[in-house]
């Protein structure tokens, strides 16, 4: 298949005569002009009213901000224009369903990044299209996608998308309101010297990531040898988005917090999407050693550890959790050498 220069026509060729392609680039399509939408009132700022003001508890939990609530709105408005059954929101409690014997499913986080809406950074909409089935049409492993993509609303609204033949980003030209081809095939770099973790949970992650932290940042002096370089911008989609364009890695392990014991990021909507993206990127994305598109879902909502990005190093991390326990003086508490450098 040729990657064309706008979302449209590439969808349309990918598609062709196919019933379940068309429901699905049908689907996107109208998922664009919500992202269309959703970038128009973030361009405003404050000027669209707060945005960032709480409004209570979202579906899965966490608090839920004026711009979650309108962008599930507007996002789940163009889902029910679309050949989709079912809905799994993170703003929504339970499944909800849309247009019985439907094609598809999908699963969204409307808004990522909601701790980033009144600071001027990216955040984004996340979808994962999955063919419709009898019974748990949203709770189906990441290798079932369909296509997996985000819009994200940064200095540029882009999306992210893949059918299963590459990754590849379009950019919005405002001046026509048209998605055009930014970059076709997407690869990311096997190796990096670039991560993303909020290591402010430091003192909450087991000994496994704590020593890979700690190698990454003894730099040259110890195991790894060599300098790493940290980002995290609180977007997962923006986060994401540097990975796929220069390589890295993205960390958000379990934890002992209260509700962090399976990782913050949530599987149908969040990992198992950009999972698909940055495999179909050459990348890697796991629990921490497993795949995290062959993760069986049990829960709408459920959580689960990610770490993604450049296949060389998304490795590296399975190689310490695969380390048998530390003790003693070797534990990274008590060492200023890398916990594995003896067995290296
Ligand atoms: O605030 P923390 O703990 O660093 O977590 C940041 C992560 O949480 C998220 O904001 C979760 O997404 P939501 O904003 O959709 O809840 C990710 O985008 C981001 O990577
Ligand atoms: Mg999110
Ligand atoms: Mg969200």
């Amino acid at each position: 298949m040729g990657v064309h220069a706008s979302l449209r026509e590439h969808l349309a060729e990918w598609a062709a005569e196919d019933a379940q392609k068309r429901a699905v680039a049908e689907t996107v399509e109208n998922l664009a002009k919500a992202g269309i939408e959703i970038a128009k009132i973030i361009a405003l700022g404050p000027l669209a009213g707060d945005m960032a003001s709480a409004r209570g508890e979202g579906g899965g939990g966490d608090t839920q901000k004026e711009l979650d609530f309108l962008a599930n709105k507007i996002v789940t408005d163009a889902l029910k224009a679309s050949p989709v059954a079912w809905l799994g929101s993170e703003e929504d409690e339970k499944a909800v369903a849309l247009n019985a014997g439907a094609p598809l499913a999908v699963n969204t986080d409307p808004l990522d990044g909601s701790s980033n809406i009144d600071t001027n950074m990216s955040i984004g909409t996340i979808f994962s299209i999955l063919p419709n089935k009898e019974q748990a049409a949203l709770l189906q492993p990441g290798r079932n996608q369909l296509c997996a993509g985000y819009i994200v609303y940064g200095p540029q609204t882009a999306i992210v998308l893949t059918v299963g033949q590459g990754t590849h980003i379009f950019w919005l030209d405002p001046r026509t309101g048209e998605f055009v081809l930014g970059k076709a095939n997407v690869q990311i770099p096997a190796e990096t010297k670039e991560y993303a973790i909020n290591s402010s949970n430091f003192r909450h992650w087991d000994d496994k990531m704590k020593s890979y932290i700690v190698d990454c940042k003894l730099g040259k002096d110890g195991p790894r040898k060599k300098d790493f370089n940290m980002r995290w911008l609180g977007s997962l989609v923006a986060d994401g988005f540097r990975i796929l364009t220069r390589g890295g890695i993205y960390l958000y392990p379990a934890d002992i917090r209260k509700g962090y014991t399976n990782g913050r990021l949530r599987l149908l909507y969040e990992a198992n999407p950009i999972g698909m993206l940055i495999e179909q990127a050459g990348g890697a994305c796991t629990q921490g050693k497993t795949r995290m598109l062959d993760l069986e879902p049990i829960s709408l909502h459920q959580h689960v550890p990610l770490v993604f990005g450049s296949k060389k190093e998304v490795e590296e991390v399975a190689y310490y959790y695969n380390q048998p326990p530390a003790t003693g003086e070797h534990s990274p508490l008590f060492s200023q050498r890398g916990l594995f450098s003896s067995v290296r």
